[in-house]
């Protein structure tokens, strides 16, 4: 199963950095940052849909998409764009990030800052705020009920937001179960990488009312944003359609595409 195997390679990863910063040094680090900026309060619902743009050099699906030599000024044009947040893959393996990235990118916008990573434990956890992360990316389908509990629970604590990932009704339950705020649907299938555009409309109205609907994947083109829209989204999250080309010029386009037509009350 890919998305195990992404986890476990994570983890093991952040197994490794333990050897040379133990957790307690780590937990340290966390607890001197500035506090988290406000997410919940970034992606607020609007009459118009928010952007996540997200920095992603390489994917296993996609191979590689973009170098990415300066990931703080490439998060700094999607700032520059009208992006309400910035994703970072922090993974290594396939996606070809790090923690560094995220350090990065923390420091040159004013944005709250997402750490997207395969996360299974408290110290990937306490990296991503030792690092500057807002939020943290808990993926429901990676994480048996007790554990994503703990972790959702720890994100709090530390003043992030947790981004609940989730790929179906089922897992939109189990994210409502743990009081999510923030419930990401992607349309990627982390297991066969298949895309499905219409899973979120088909789970929108499973989501807590008092939470923020996050469409993540497979936003191409501006009509994909109206798309979403339509089908109930307050925030897409797109990261490979960024990534290549003039990135403030696509924002522009996806947030007209996410902004209330004419005639229409918001
Ligand atoms: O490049 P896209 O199709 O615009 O997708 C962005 C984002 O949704 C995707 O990178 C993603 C969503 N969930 C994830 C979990 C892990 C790694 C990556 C992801």
């Amino acid at each position: 199963m890919v998305l195990a195997d992404l986890t476990a390679g994570a983890v093991e990863d952040a197994q490794q950095r333990a050897v040379t910063r133990p957790l307690a040094e780590v937990e340290r680090a966390a607890l001197s940052r500035q506090p988290a900026r406000d997410a919940l309060a970034a992606l607020a619902p609007a009459d118009r849909v928010k952007i996540i743009a997200e920095v992603k050099r390489a994917s296993p699906s996609r191979g590689d998409l973009a170098s990415i030599p300066d990931p703080a000024h490439q998060a700094s044009l999607y700032e520059q764009g009208g992006a309400s947040a910035i994703s970072v893959l922090t993974e290594g393996r396939r996606f070809k990030g790090s923690l560094a990235d995220l350090e990065a990118v923390t420091t040159a916008v004013s944005l709250p800052v997402l750490r997207k990573d395969f996360i299974a434990t408290p110290y990937q956890v306490l990296e991503a705020r030792a690092s500057g992360a807002d939020l943290v990316l808990l993926i429901v389908a990676a994480l048996e009920q007790p554990l994503l509990a703990e972790l959702h629970a720890l994100v709090l604590e530390l003043g992030m937001t947790p981004l609940v990932e989730t790929h179906s009704a089922d897992e939109v339950s189990r994210a409502a179960d743990i009081g999510a705020r923030l419930v990401g649907v992607n349309a990627r299938d982390l297991s066969t990488f298949e895309l499905d555009r219409d899973l979120f409309g088909r789970v929108a109205d499973r989501i807590p009312a008092d939470a923020i609907k996050v469409a993540e994947s497979a936003v191409l083109a501006p009509a994909d944003v109206a798309h979403y829209r339509a089908a109930g989204a307050d925030v897409v999250l797109i990261g490979e359609a960024l990534v290549t080309g003039d990135p403030v010029a696509t924002l522009g386009a996806f947030l007209a595409a996410g902004a209330p037509t004419e005639g229409e009350s918001a």
